[in-house]
């Protein structure tokens, strides 16, 4: 893809009816607030990025921010064999979203994650196998109503998707108090977007405690989610494991199957290809644990999607000590903040074709998939490397499975707007809306 100028940004936005969707459409466009970036802004953007090199420095408040867009320094910094990195600490608005092992430093962060880290292996995920099948089950036979006998319906999948993958969370995590862990899912959607329009209108230190109505939502928010009385588990930790996954798991795994099916609408072969592969190796029956790990290439798709679409944007982290990165010695509390997307579209990594949707480029692997060095880091990696990474990609491969076996899909030509924007995750600004054909 050509380098964004303004005329291609002006006219990416609204994708309209025509073929132009054959294209991969400029990324993004878009202020992290949501508001549509003026050409001219992020034309600058880039040239400010092009120009500083791929390590430059901004000041946050009185901290000194560096980013780091080497791929080799990245790898050097999430590995942390010096432990000279730790976990940049959450804001009192990030803890307000998530806490748990996300927000755990040094030995309590180690601790918790040798006890969490036996739930995510691999025979514990067979055992979830069988509640992702029957979430996505509910989904397709809730599409299959709506379809109904016109043999086509449209609408906006994101929410859908949403749902979906709160269900598994809650299923997966909570069992029987699975009604519980949904209504946490709610309230974490509300709270997600109060907290988001408090940082994006300016982060004043105290200003959480005035009694606005937005802080006030807040508070009733918060006082809901831990009211209740629950068995087996303290009320607080059920609340605080539900939170922590709705905000790593949940969003996450929906964003990546919205823009999955996002732009197998726009690459319709790569969607015959993927339903030939999922009816070949499953007919029309369930997916099971081996067939999911043998697709080929469906995994590819996946693997596009979260390099061009990466649901988690960056990875911050913070120095402890003096460190020398690269040819620069680094004092301890610098925050060094990890562009993942930045790195998932740079044409000196990934060729200049880095913009286009062309799974087949990780036809040789992960390793091989970008030019001399390894450069794809949507789970991070590490020892802090996300911890439901399996997870992930095998709920992901199973619902994209059970669609595709029953549905082919298009976008919508009158209402689907490409417009990526960060609100924590890469969110579709105005909706996935799909068009549903029953096959
Ligand atoms: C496409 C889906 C997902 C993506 C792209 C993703 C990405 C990430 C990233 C980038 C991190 C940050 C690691 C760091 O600080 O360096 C992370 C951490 C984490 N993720 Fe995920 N994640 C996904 C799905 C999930 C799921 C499904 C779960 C749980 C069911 C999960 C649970 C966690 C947890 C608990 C952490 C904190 C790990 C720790 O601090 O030790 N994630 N994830």
């Amino acid at each position: 893809m050509a380098p964004l100028t303004a005329s291609s940004a002006a006219t990416s936005r609204r994708t309209g009816a025509s073929g132009a969707l054959q294209t991969h459409p400029p990324f993004p466009p878009h202020h992290p607030s949501g508001r549509a970036v003026p050409p001219h802004r992020y034309e600058r953007i880039r040239q400010v990025l092009s120009a500083a090199g791929k390590t430059f420095f901004t000041w946050f408040g009185p901290v000194p921010r560096v980013m780091i867009m080497d791929p080799e320094l990245v790898r050097e910094i999430l590995s942390n064999k010096s432990g000279h990195f730790g976990r940049a600490s959450l804001s009192p608005l990030g803890r307000a979203l998530a806490s748990g092992l996300i927000s755990y430093h040094g030995g309590k962060w180690a601790k918790h994650r040798r006890i969490l880290n036996p739930a995510f292996h691999v025979e514990k995920l067979k055992q979830m196998l069988p509640a992702f099948s029957a979430c996505c089950g509910d989904l397709v036979g809730r599409w299959e109503n709506l379809v109904g006998q016109e043999g086509s319906y449209e609408l906006d999948v994101w929410p859908e998707l949403q749902n979906f993958t709160g269900d598994v969370i809650s299923r997966a995590a909570f069992g029987s108090s699975y009604e519980k862990g949904r209504r946490i899912f709610q309230l974490q959607v509300e709270l997600t977007q109060l907290i988001f329009q408090a940082i994006q209108s300016g982060y004043i230190p105290g200003y959480r405690f005035l009694p606005t109505p937005q802080n006030n939502r807040i508070k009733a928010i918060n006082r809901e989610e831990h009211g209740n009385k629950n068995a087996g588990m303290t009320s607080d930790e059920v609340v605080e494991e539900c939170k922590l996954f709705y905000f790593a798991g949940q969003e996450t795994v929906s964003v990546l199957l919205t823009w999955t099916m996002v732009v197998l609408s726009m690459h319709p072969e790569w969607q015959v290809r993927a339903r030939e592969e999922v009816l070949q190796v499953f007919g029309k029956n369930k997916p099971d644990f081996d067939g999911l790990s043998h697709l080929k290439i469906v995994t590819l798709i996946l693997y596009e999607v979260l390099r061009l679409y990466t649901p988690a944007i960056l990875i911050q982290k913070i120095t402890y000590k003096t460190v020398k990165l690269g040819n620069i010695v680094y004092p301890p509390g610098v925050l060094l903040v990890l562009p993942i997307v930045f790195i998932h579209h740079d044409p000196d990594l990934w060729g200049k074709d880095a913009s286009e949707f062309k799974p087949e480029r990780f036809a040789q692997g992960i390793t091989k998939a970008s030019k001399d060095q390894v450069a794809f880091f949507p789970f991070s990696g590490g020892p802090w490397v996300c911890i439901g990474q399996n997870f992930a990609l095998l709920e992901a491969k199973t619902a994209l499975c059970m669609i595709l076996q029953q549905f082919s899909f298009e976008l919508s030509p009158s209402s689907y707007t490409h417009a990526p924007r960060i609100l924590v995750t890469l969110q579709p600004q105005h909706g996935a809306q799909l068009r549903l054909h029953k096959l």
